[in-house]
């Protein structure tokens, strides 16, 4: 064991627990594990992270052959890593899967998308032939693409079932798109119940396939106006601040887009205290199948990459549904759209990379897993200044003692 680990009373180099338990039972047995709250419609509780892996992730990096701090974020990712799976070192992620969830929204009718709906089937198609933006990227990292078809306004549905895509075809469908927001419901409190457990299935479903990182996506034309409607609702924001461009609207579009969010914000103002009905309302059957997989990939405590706009929407209203479901998550890359900055700002998350990225499908999550197997591997594979004979000891007690780059103290 190395000094600083010794010095802190925890293993820096073993397993901190037997094996954290990841993919543990799903939801039960969770008594002990700092559960922070119950959620509602029987959601279990959400297990807090492992804090003495995360203690050991500290004290580790603080032994290993750099500056303290010079890995920037690594560092505080590879501390999440290993308190998501329970163990410092971390392993290195052995399955990512990407979940795209597809749908289509009534409101699109109306003229808030530059595309129309029957982009989302093609689209869907497309995910299948590999020939789409989250299928390179995919590949790229050594991702699986799944894609669930839980509303897409086809009269069959548009892609097989269970986890490797054998199963009969229509088993996640809720509905033929979501219904107009800005006049009716989204779904029926029966489609809402439906389409939030269809999430929750495909979340047990993947981690009992044995994925370890979570990459849900989204495919639906339309989606960013339930999105920015939702995160109005759940943030106190008007319709003007959350608007925003989309598949790339003109003037015109915008400002049917942006009354169409105020309408949809009229109808679900009632229950804007309750996350679940706000989805059902003025959401869709993606953002909530998408809520109920982020909840459930929490309560199987399994890190999940946050992605743009509409994965955050459904992050934000996750996480009222199921309080502490964040702390399982991380957010990818930055979206120019403003509610993704109100839905993460109210969640404390930061993504960690701003390219100007606006697709979705699960492809500014993708562009950061890199960063997370980057952070992974160089807590669990770098020499500390032990095993190295690098000697650790900073001349001064300055920048380099305290972790703090000095431009950063000057500029304080
Ligand atoms: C070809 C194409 C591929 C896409 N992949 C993701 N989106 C993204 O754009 C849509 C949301 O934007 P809006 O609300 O303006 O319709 C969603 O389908 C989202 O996944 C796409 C959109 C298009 C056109
Ligand atoms: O932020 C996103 O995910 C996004 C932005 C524009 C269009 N579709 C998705």
């Amino acid at each position: 064991m190395d000094s600083q680990a010794a010095n802190s009373g925890v293993s820096g180099d073993v397993a901190s627990t037997a094996d954290g338990e990841r993919g543990g039972e799903p939801g039960g047995g969770l008594a002990g594990l700092g559960a922070t709250g119950r959620g509602m419609g029987g959601v279990p509780a959400v297990p807090v992270l492992d804090g003495v892996a995360m203690a050991a992730a500290v004290a580790r990096q603080g032994q290993l052959t750099k500056p303290p701090g010079a890995l920037g974020r690594l560092e505080e990712l590879s501390v999440w890593i290993a308190g998501v799976q329970g163990m410092c070192p971390p392993r290195a992620f052995a399955r990512v899967r990407a979940v795209i969830v597809a749908a289509d929204h009534g409101i699109a009718s109306v003229g808030v998308s530059a595309f129309p709906s029957d982009v989302t089937a093609q689209m869907v198609a497309n995910f299948a032939a590999g020939g789409a933006a989250v299928n390179v990227l995919a590949r790229q990292v050594g991702a699986e693409v799944r894609v669930v078809d839980v509303a897409v306004d086809t009269p069959e549905p548009a892609t097989p079932g269970g986890v490797d895509g054998s199963g009969p075809p229509g088993r996640y469908r809720v509905r033929r798109a979501s219904d107009r927001i800005d006049r009716a419901d989204a779904l029926s409190v029966e489609e809402g119940e439906r389409a939030f457990d269809i999430g929750r299935m495909i979340a047990d479903e993947e981690v009992d396939a044995g994925a370890d990182l979570l990459v849900p996506g989204e495919m639906g034309i339309g989606n960013t106006t339930p999105a920015a409607a939702v995160v109005a609702l759940l943030t106190g924001r008007e319709p003007i601040e959350v608007v925003g461009r989309g598949t790339g609207i003109d003037d015109a579009r915008w400002m049917v887009k942006t009354a169409a969010i105020r309408d949809a914000m009229r109808r679900g103002r009632p229950f804007a205290d309750n996350a679940h009905t706000v989805l059902r309302v003025t959401g869709g059957a993606d953002l909530m199948a998408l809520a109920g997989l982020l909840v459930q990939a929490a309560v199987r405590r399994t890190p999940v990459v946050l992605d743009g706009v509409i994965v955050c929407a459904a992050a934000l209203a996750a996480e009222h549904i199921a309080p502490g479901a964040k702390n399982w998550w991380v957010a990818g890359t930055r979206s120019p759209e403003p509610a993704q900055a109100y839905a993460l700002g109210a969640l404390g998350l930061t993504p960690l990379l701003d390219v100007g990225l606006r697709l979705g499908e699960g492809t500014g999550a993708l562009l950061a897993v890199p960063l997370v197997r980057a952070a992974q591997a160089t807590l669990a594979e770098m020499a500390t200044f032990d095993q190295a004979g690098v000697s650790g000891k900073a001349e001064s007690d300055g920048a380099a003692g305290s972790g703090e780059h000095p431009q950063e103290r000057d500029a304080t």
